[in-house]
């Protein structure tokens, strides 16, 4: 595949042939994948699977070993992030001495795509007040700001990486739901990852499985699942399977 930019090819992410080796040896190898817009992308696979490893070299945090990566249609370049890419990890960058109006005013200095006016709707729909310090927030306040952040900036592909794990079941469906309804109203692409199989069902509607730094699913839930099976069936199946495999 030919991974220079071409107006087709400006889709959220194309990979050929990416692999990111680490000293202990392979992170992720031979990942071929297609992204594409519009999509609700469950990013699921066991611990170590490479799931971390794979957002690194979409967000250009990371540089591949091999192959190579465009993010619509640009090559990740390590010097920040894509302007259409927001990414939000499990560790939020927020900074507890702020107030959620401070951040947010961070948040407009850093991005010049950023929208205050959705930014402070998303904080008022949270019903975060704010005039309050970061640091004195619910687990759940705070990735409510850090949502806002990320989507404040008006990205066309949201990174997720266990962004939901420190909440406790309520606030995770609270959360989950709130970030769907805007990420399928605003046309934004989600790579959301996540061990927590069932809470994807019904709303993830295409799925990258990874297993050893292999992807051994990736697709729409509906063509991959010719009879209707759900997401992680799907994905638990495949991952027996591929076990099962090794073991033989
Ligand atoms: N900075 C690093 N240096 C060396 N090895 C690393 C580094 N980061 C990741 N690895 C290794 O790469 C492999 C994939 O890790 P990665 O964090 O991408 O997996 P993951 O699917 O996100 O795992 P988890 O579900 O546990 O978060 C693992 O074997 C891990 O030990």
């Amino acid at each position: 595949m030919n991974l220079r930019r071409q107006p087709d090819q400006a889709l959220p992410v194309i990979a050929q042939g990416l692999g990111k080796k680490y000293r202990r040896g392979w992170a992720l190898r031979e990942t071929s994948l297609v992204i594409p817009n519009n999509r609700i992308v469950a990013l699921v696979g066991p611990n170590g699977a490479g799931k971390s490893t794979l957002m690194g070299l979409i967000t250009g945090l990371l540089r591949p070993s091999t192959g190579g990566i465009t993010v619509f249609g640009d090559h990740p370049t390590g010097k920040g992030l894509h302007p259409a890419v927001s990414y939000l990890a499990q560790q939020k960058p927020l900074y507890p001495q702020f107030t959620v109006t401070e951040t947010l005013t961070f948040g407009a200095r850093t991005n010049s795509t950023w929208d205050q006016g959705y930014a402070e709707y998303l904080i008022g729909q949270a019903a975060v007040p704010m005039d309050a310090k970061v640091g004195t927030l619910s687990g759940g306040q705070r990735t409510r700001v850090a949502l806002a952040l990320a989507l404040g900036k008006r990205p066309r592909l949201l990174l997720l990486d266990e962004p939901l794990a420190d909440l406790d079941p309520l606030a995770r469906e609270t959360v989950l739901r709130t970030l769907i309804a805007e990420a399928r109203t605003q046309g934004i692409t989600v790579l959301l990852s996540s061990h927590v199989l069932a809470e994807l069902e019904g709303v993830c509607d295409h799925l990258v499985l990874l297993h050893k730094g292999l992807i051994l699913l990736a697709g729409d839930v509906d063509q991959l699942s010719a009879n209707g099976t759900p997401l992680g069936e799907l994905a638990l199946n495949r991952m027996r399977q591929a076990v099962q495999e090794e073991a033989a």
